[in-house]
């Protein structure tokens, strides 16, 4: 049996919120900048609620300046894209975040499109997807670029790895596969027309899970020895009727199997805000045309 590693991201994200705050008070100090991030919630989903809580206090926890916008879920596009675009002109706000999903009545692709590129932290705006696509300096989605550095630290080196991406999103699976082959990894993107998915998984010495299906992947899915990164938050309820919350990897099965995991919580949920305040801190720094 294999010894699998517990990737801990929740303390790896604890650490690079440090090192962020550290970088936002010598930009303060030395330039007189304070990072800005606006979050916008449209309506009271319970659980954007909580993400967007945790958001705004690691903001401030880093000494950045968070500004909240919540609209009622009756908010109409135009508002909306009125509300954007008064965003992408005030000079304080250097990163912008639409918290998804939006209402049904609202468009988000426009929404997404409304968003100047260089204050879209999210990177979900076309120009930072075709940026990443091309090999150009962008913002890179929060998601993958947690998972990337977290491969980076735990997993061997990746160049020549088989890494399969199961999930094609355009918020995950897409960019997290170009930051794969960028890192010059042999990258299949699996999903849920592909045929025998377990047979592909089997073959990844890097498996990124990213489909939203609770425990989709079981154990023997898994080559020994795999680096797993499991991207999925499912809220199911066990048989004593408790509501939990686990990932797309059948974890328990997973052990001693893989030769590394993110756990769910505490793997990949907060490197995604980690990287969000590091991509609010470059994108001030770029506006403020100060090298970093
Ligand atoms: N425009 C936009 N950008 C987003 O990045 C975005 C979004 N919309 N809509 C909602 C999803 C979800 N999301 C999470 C971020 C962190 C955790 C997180 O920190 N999770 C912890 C705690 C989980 C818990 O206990 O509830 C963990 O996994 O350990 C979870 C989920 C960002 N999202
Ligand atoms: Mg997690």
């Amino acid at each position: 049996m294999m010894d699998t590693r517990w990737i801990d991201g929740k303390a790896f994200a604890a650490r690079m919120r440090a090192e962020i705050a550290a970088e936002a008070a010598d930009l303060r100090a030395r330039h007189g900048l304070e990072p800005g991030l606006a979050v916008v919630l449209v309506g009271d989903d319970p659980a954007s609620r909580i993400y967007v809580r945790n958001k705004v206090q690691q903001t401030t926890e880093a000494g950045m300046r968070s500004l909240e916008h919540r609209l009622p879920a009756e908010t109409t596009e135009a508002e909306l894209v009125a509300l954007v675009e008064a965003l992408n002109r005030d000079r304080a706000v250097h990163g912008i975040l639409v918290q998804l999903p939006l209402p049904r009545h609202i468009d988000s692709a426009r929404i997404l499109a409304t968003i100047a590129p260089e204050k879209d932290v999210d990177g979900f705006h076309v120009v930072n997807a075709g940026r990443l696509a091309v090999g150009l300096d962008g913002l890179v989605p929060c998601t993958p670029l947690g998972c990337l550095l977290l491969l980076k630290a735990f997993a061997p080196p990746l160049a020549g790895a088989r890494a399969v991406v199961v999930g094609r999103s355009n918020i995950v699976g897409k960019p997290m596969a170009q930051l794969l082959l960028r890192e010059s990894c042999t990258v299949t993107i699996a999903h849920s027309r592909t045929r025998d998915l377990p047979e592909e998984c089997r073959r990844a010495d890097i498996l990124v899970a990213a489909v939203g299906q609770p425990e989709l992947v079981r154990g023997d899915w898994l080559k020994p020895g795999a680096i797993v990164i499991d991207v999925g938050i499912n809220r199911v309820t066990d048989a004593e009727g408790k509501a939990r919350i686990v990932g797309d990897v059948a974890f328990k099965e997973a052990l001693g199997v893989a030769g590394a995991i993110t756990p769910v919580p505490g793997g990949v949920g907060p490197m995604t805000i980690a990287c969000l305040l590091r991509n609010t801190l470059t994108a001030a720094r770029r506006q403020a045309g100060i090298a970093g």
